[in-house]
């Protein structure tokens, strides 16, 4: 065997597993882009079978499959899973002449696989996270080109994945904020204008809720931007504890969150505000800090009917916040129903 224990550690696969992971393919939708590489493969290799798949925890899930019925089958049947102990091309000419897969029910039943290729699909540090592999109901080579196409192929595979992983990072970046994770402004009003337009079609009113931390500045001044950043953080995990699933959170800037709270009326609103200055009044905000320093917070929460304007919504919900700091902070001031 020419893979080395460590490849086969408990340590290496949860590595190879996060960086599988980090590319985010598992249980994504059909992409032509990679069927089309499938489908090209098939033609050059002339397989009936070609597929793309990646070997997960406890099974193998095909990304794209040409010539077979399935979308995942456990390890313990996987050929691919082999294919993944050693570098370069793996194939098997006939899968009756070789003790691993001689008693495969895939070999031994429906659909009788003979012969496999496969290349390995490999993440940019080098983890291999599956396969593109072609297969054949009789025993058989790859010419020289086929095994070129195939490698080629598989690089090709992988350089599609990059562009998307890419892509990805580069629109979280766009659409969070950067200390807390939360989407940013910009993010929620796309987010908002959604919401609105589901509304003008029937929807539920949706409420809008606006929180500023009360005196926030004086953290800074007295303990520092870095315990003020931490205050912003622990208020974002008490937002996350507070609202539901559902709710979309945003920070609007400095120390304004901003909250939609879908198919939700005033009275629930102001319950689910009532429940965020509860769990400020109780929580300490900073880690070793003696004695214990907690915030508060003062909020308005407007509602968003079909016949509101989205711009003039979030202008309501300042002047409501303004009255909640106007009357003395922590507190939440609700439009009038
Ligand atoms: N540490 C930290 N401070 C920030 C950040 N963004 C904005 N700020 C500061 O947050 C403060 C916001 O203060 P204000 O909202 O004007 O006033 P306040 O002290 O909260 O007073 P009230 O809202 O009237 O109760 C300013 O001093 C900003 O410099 C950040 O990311 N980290």
């Amino acid at each position: 065997m020419s893979h080395n224990t460590d490849h086969c550690s408990d340590e290496y696969e949860t590595r190879r597993l996060q960086a599988l992971s980090d590319y985010d393919i598992l249980d994504t939708p059909e992409d032509p882009a990679f069927d089309e590489i499938v489908e090209l493969l098939s033609l050059i290799c002339e397989t009936p079978i070609a597929v793309i798949n990646f070997i997960d925890r406890d099974r193998q899930w095909f990304k794209s499959v040409k010539g077979l019925n399935v979308c995942e089958t456990p390890l313990d049947v996987s050929i691919c899973a082999h294919a993944l102990l050693k570098p370069g091309l793996f194939v098997i000419p006939d899968t009756t002449q070789d003790s691993r897969f001689a008693n495969n029910p895939l070999v031994t039943h429906d659909p009788h696989l003979r012969f496999y290729a496969g290349a390995l699909l490999q993440s940019r540090d080098g983890y291999p996270l599956g396969t593109l592999c072609v297969l054949d109901y009789h025993p058989r080579e790859l010419s020289e080109r086929q095994r070129f196409a195939l490698q080629a192929l598989a690089n090709q595979v992988m350089a599609h994945m990059e562009l998307i992983q890419a892509h990805r990072k580069q629109t979280k970046l766009a659409t969070t904020d950067q200390l807390t994770g939360l989407l940013n402004r910009r993010a929620f009003e796309q987010r908002l204008d959604q919401e609105v337009a589901l509304i003008k079609r029937g929807g539920d009113p949706t409420a809008l809720m606006l929180i500023d931390l009360d005196g926030f500045k004086t953290v800074n001044d007295t303990l520092g931007h870095h315990a003020g950043d931490q205050v912003i953080e622990r208020f974002t995990e008490l937002c996350r504890e507070t609202f539901r699933q559902a709710d979309v959170i945003a920070r609007w800037g400095g120390d304004e969150f901003m909250v939609m709270l879908p198919k939700t009326n005033m009275a629930e609103a102001q319950r689910a505000a009532e429940r965020l200055h509860q769990r400020l009044a109780t929580t300490p905000m900073l880690k070793n800090s003696s004695p214990a320093f907690y915030s508060t917070a003062s909020i308005g929460v407007c509602s968003l009917t079909s016949a509101s304007n989205m711009d003039e919504c979030l202008q309501r919900s300042d002047k409501l916040l303004y009255q909640a700091k106007a009357q003395g902070r922590n507190r939440t001031v609700c439009e009038a129903q």
